[in-house]
C-alpha cells in the first residue's frame, strides 16, 4: 500500500493553537517594545523597562501614525526587490537538497554570499561618498521599517497558507493538523516556491540576515554621526554579528540540511522570524551603543574578543563536523553507531560529547554580543536569554523529530550522550 504523500498531523508544536497564536501575537509587539524600552535618544544613558516618556508616547494619535511611512515602505521593497534580484541575476552554483518524502529533489541557487558582499559594497560606496551621515537612513527609520518588514512577513504567510491548499503540494509533516491557528504560524507547506524561486531558504538567508548587517553598519554610522568616533564596543559587536552573517553565508548549503528546511513547513513563525525577528531584534545591541557608546578598553576587548573565539570555535567545528559526516566523510576517524534508518550517528567528537555542541557555541557567541554594552540595562541581554529557551525547545523538537526516525537507536545514542547543550547539566 502506498504511503500517504501529506498526512494529517496527529501533534501539535509550540503549545498548539493557544501557544502559536500567543507567539504569533506577543513577538511583534516585543519587537516594537524593545524598541520604545530602548529608544533612539534619551540623556540618562540607559534603557529602562516600561520607562514613562517612551510609554507615554504610545497613547498619542502622532504614535500609531509614526508607525508607517510610505517612503520607509518603499525603500524597504528596495531592499527586499534588490535581494531578489541579486539571487535571479548573480551566477551561481545549483545545489541538490535532501531526498522528498515523494522521491524527489529540490534545487537550490548558492549566491547568498555574493549578495552580502554586492550590498556591503553598495554601502561602503555610500558611505564613502556621504559620510558616515549618509548612511543613517535605516538607523534614524528604524520602526517604518520594523512595520514594512513586519507587512512583508504576514503577507507571504497568508500567500503561503492560501497557496498551501492547491492540490499537489507537499505540506509540512508538523504543519497538517487541520488547525489554521496552529498550521499558519507553523506553516502548511514544505518548499513553498514560484518557479525555481524557493520561498523559504531564501528568506532565511538574504532579506533578513544580510539586513541585520545593513542595519549595524547604519547604526555605527549613527554613533560616528552623533559622537565622532566609533567605540571599541561597536566594532566589536557590529564585527562579531558581521561575522556571523558572512560565516551563515559562507557555508549557504549547510542549512539544507537543517531542521526548518528538512522538517518545518513555510508559515508566520519562519516569515516573522526571518524577516522582521532576526534583523531588528538581533541588531539590538548595536542600536544600545549608537545612541550610549560604551567604552570597554583593551582588557575588556580581549576578554570578550576570547569568548567569541571560543564560541565560534565550538559553533564552527561541531557543524561542521557533522556536515561532513554527512556528506560521507570521516577524516578524523570518528567513532559512530549505525541504525536502522540507514543513516549512522556519530558517537565520539562533539556529536559524542553533547546532543548539540552547535548550539553550546553559539550561545556562548550570544553572550560575547552582549557583554559589550556592559551593564547599563538587562535589556540588551535579550537576545541571549530569548536564544536560549529558543534553542532549548529546538533541542526538545528535534528529540522528538529524531526519536521518530532513529526509534531505539535513538534511546541508545542519548544513553551514551546523556546531554544536550550544557554538560552535566542538560
Ligand atoms: N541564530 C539563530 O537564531 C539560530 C541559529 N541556529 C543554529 O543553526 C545551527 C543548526 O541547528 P539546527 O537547525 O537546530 O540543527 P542541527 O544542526 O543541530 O542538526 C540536528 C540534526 O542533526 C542530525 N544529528 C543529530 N545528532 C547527530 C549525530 N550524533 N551524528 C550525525 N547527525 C546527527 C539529526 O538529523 P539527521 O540524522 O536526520 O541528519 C538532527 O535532526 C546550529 O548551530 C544552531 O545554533 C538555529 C536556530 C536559530
Ligand atoms: C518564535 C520565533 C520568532 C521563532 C523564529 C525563529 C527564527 C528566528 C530562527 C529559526 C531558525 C533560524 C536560523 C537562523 C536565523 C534564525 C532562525 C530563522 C540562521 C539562518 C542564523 C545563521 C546561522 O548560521 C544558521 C544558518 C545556522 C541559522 C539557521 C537557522
Amino acid at each position: 500500500m502506498t504511503k500517504e504523500l501529506n498526512p494529517k498531523t496527529k501533534e501539535y508544536s509550540f503549545f498548539g493553537p493557544i501557544g502559536t497564536g500567543a507567539i504569533t501575537i506577543l513577538t511583534p509587539v516585543i519587537t516594537y517594545l524593545l524598541y520604545y524600552a530602548c529608544p533612539n535618544s534619551y540623556d540618562d544613558g540607559t534603557c529602562k523597562l516600561l520607562q514613562k516618556p517612551a510609554l507615554g508616547r504610545l497613547a498619542g494619535s502622532d504614535f500609531w501614525y509614526s508607525l508607517f511611512t510610505l517612503e520607509a515602505f518603499a525603500v524597504y521593497l528596495a531592499w527586499y526587490a534588490f535581494t531578489v534580484f541579486a539571487w535571479a541575476i548573480i551566477p551561481a552554483q545549483w545545489v541538490r537538497g535532501t531526498q522528498l518524502r515523494d522521491g524527489s529533489y529540490k534545487y537550490y541557487k548558492m549566491n547568498a554570499l555574493a549578495t552580502l558582499l554586492m550590498a556591503t559594497g553598495l554601502a561602503a560606496g555610500q558611505i564613502l561618498r556621504a559620510g558616515p551621515e549618509g548612511f543613517t537612513y535605516f538607523a534614524d527609520n528604524w520602526i517604518p521599517l520594523l512595520t514594512a518588514s513586519l507587512v512583508m512577513s504576514i503577507a507571504q504567510s497568508v500567500f503561503c497558507y492560501v497557496s498551501s491548499f492547491t492540490q499537489g503540494k507537499l505540506l509540512a509533516l508538523g504543519g497538517n493538523t487541520g488547525n489554521c491557528v496552529h498550521d499558519f504560524f507553523i506553516g502548511r507547506e514544505l518548499n513553498p516556491s514560484i518557479g525555481s524561486f524557493d520561498i523559504k531558504t531564501f528568506n532565511e538567508l538574504r532579506p533578513g540576515l544580510i539586513l541585520w548587517w545593513i542595519l549595524d553598519i547604519s547604526l555605527a554610522c549613527r554613533q560616528l554621526a552623533t559622537f565622532g568616533q566609533l567605540t571599541d564596543s561597536m566594532i566589536l559587536v557590529v564585527a562579531f554579528h558581521g561575522w556571523y552573517v558572512f560565516d551563515a553565508l559562507y557555508n549557504e548549503s549547510i542549512i539544507l540540511t537543517q531542521m526548518d528546511i528538512v522538517h518545518d513547513g513555510f508559515g508566520y513563525m519562519l516569515a516573522f522570524g526571518d524577516l522582521t525577528w532576526v534583523p531588528f531584534t538581533y541588531s539590538l545591541q548595536a542600536r544600545f551603543l549608537a545612541y550610549h557608546p560604551n567604552i570597554l578598553g583593551p582588557s575588556g576587548s580581549a576578554a570578550i574578543a576570547a569568548l567569541q573565539l571560543l564560541g565560534y570555535y565550538i559553533f564552527r567545528t561541531s557543524n561542521a563536523e557533522k556536515n561532513e559526516f554527512r556528506n560521507g566523510k570521516n577524516p578524523k576517524n570518528l567513532q559512530y553507531m549505525q541504525t536502522k534508518r540507514g543513516t549512522k550517528l556519530l558517537t565520539s567528537g562533539w556529536w559524542g560529547t553533547l546532543r548539540h555542541p552547535n548550539y553550546l557555541g553559539d550561545l556562548i557567541m550570544a553572550l560575547a554580543w552582549s557583554l559589550p554594552t556592559g551593564s547599563l540595562t538587562p535589556l540588551t541581554y535579550f537576545y541571549p536569554a530569548y536564544f536560549t529557551v529558543l534553542l532549548i525547545h529546538r533541542a526538545l523538537r528535534d528529540d522528538a523529530h529524531c526519536r521518530e526516525k532513529y526509534g531505539d537507536d535513538w534511546n541508545a545514542y542519548v544513553e551514551k550522550v546523556p546531554y544536550c547543550i550544557f554538560p552535566y547539566v542538560f
